[in-house]
């Protein structure tokens, strides 16, 4: 009998070996009100956030641009968008046209996703098999790669949208009913609104064909979408809600409600301000790539709070996982040298975007030459 259970035991002991590859929940840390944030959570003191409100100085603040204006031909408008595109990389869209109601669908069915119990929300896990496998798509935190490794101060839920013939259906979520409906008609149209800003980034890129960038979404270009679910956290000055990074698609849609977010320029934070009915859009490391460091794909980062919980939608728009992404030729010469090598296949380049994550590294500077 003892044997029995010793060897049980043992056996137990081996699974918990592993139990550091699968990150808490954060949501469920949080409404057990602990005083500290876990040790795992705990980020190092030069990581360390200063809450009282990011902003070093600068002359440009980070701009709000209306695309409406844009699209009548607005020369003042596409100058703002050009300048913040090879500056901040990053900028406020308003007159996107996007309807507030269906900004306000999204963000619903956003937040009662993640109010579901823990149980159905893990029906959709990104833990895969006896061993735990992480993958990309599913519900849950961190890719865990060391026992190490500090935690996001997040939860999260990643999709694969576009091409809709390379959509998990068993992953899209059946509660609430119009998640799927909605997430759809959204990101759609946010990547309407994604071509058009490329085209306008092309021309700040000084590219000469207006499609050059927009033309990378094409077909087989692959859209993820994230939902991030930052609860409350009695410690903000000791975590991250979301640490540093910069996103490895050609360009981020970003619709969030409360503030958090967090831009890095000349090696000062800066909050992203929240203007209602705007999103955010930020450049990606393809762009920044192609365009041989012209425009920028910005670090940024996001802050948690004692007081209120956040949750985000981010649209990435990436190129065909099977396409490697270079410095366009027209931009590289004798007084502007090639910065970049060529990237992986942009499938590939994502994992191991999401490995430097974990690792507190950034993918893009594998391929940086100078
Ligand atoms: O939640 C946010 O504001 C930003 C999220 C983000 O940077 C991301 O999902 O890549
Ligand atoms: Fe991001």
């Amino acid at each position: 009998m003892e044997t029995v259970l010793r060897e049980e035991e043992s056996r137990r002991m081996a699974d918990d070996d592993q139990q550091w590859k699968v990150p808490p929940n954060v949501q469920e840390l949080a409404a057990a009100g602990p005083e500290e944030p876990p040790s795992r959570y705990v980020v190092r003191d030069h990581d360390r956030p200063a809450l009282a409100g990011a902003g070093g100085d600068v002359t440009d603040p980070i701009p709000v641009v209306d695309l409406g204006r844009l699209s009548c031909g607005d020369a003042d408008e596409a100058a703002k968008l050009q300048s913040a595109l090879q500056t901040w990389g990053l900028f406020l869209a308003v007159g996107h046209g996007i309807e507030p109601g269906l900004l306000g669908e999204m963000m619903a069915v956003t937040r009662d996703f993640f109010n579901l119990p823990l149980e159905e929300k893990q029906r959709y896990t990104n833990l895969v098999g006896d061993k735990r496998e992480y993958r990309i798509e599913g519900y849950g935190g961190d890719m865990v790669l060391s026992e190490t490794q500090v935690l996001d101060w997040c939860d999260r839920f990643y999709l694969i949208v576009d091409p809709e013939s390379r959509r998990l259906h068993d992953l899209w979520p059946t509660r609430p009913p119009s998640f799927r409906d909605v997430l759809h008609r959204y990101s759609a149209r946010c990547r309407e609104l994604a071509g058009a800003v490329l085209r306008e980034a092309a021309g700040a890129a000084g590219l000469p064909e207006e499609g050059r960038l927009a033309d990378m979404l094409d077909e087989k270009a692959v859209t993820y979408v994230r939902l991030n679910c930052y609860a409350p956290c009695p410690r903000p000055d000791r975590v991250l809600g979301f640490r540093p990074h910069s996103d490895g698609g050609v360009l981020t849609v970003l619709l969030a409600e409360t503030a958090g977010l967090q831009v890095l320029r000349d090696g000062e934070w800066h909050d992203v301000p929240v203007v209602p009915g705007a999103l955010v859009v930020n450049l990606g490391d393809v762009v920044e790539v192609v365009s041989n460091g012209v425009l920028r794909s910005p670090v940024h980062r996001v802050v948690a709070s004692a007081e209120r919980g956040r949750v985000s939608v981010a649209a990435f728009y990436t190129v065909d996982p099977e396409r490697e992404v270079e410095p366009a030729p027209e931009l590289v010469s004798e007084e502007r040298p090639r910065r970049y090598e060529k990237t992986k296949k942009s499938g590939d380049y994502v994992r191991e975007l999401l490995e430097s994550l974990a690792r507190g590294e950034r993918a893009i500077d594998k391929v940086k030459l100078v």
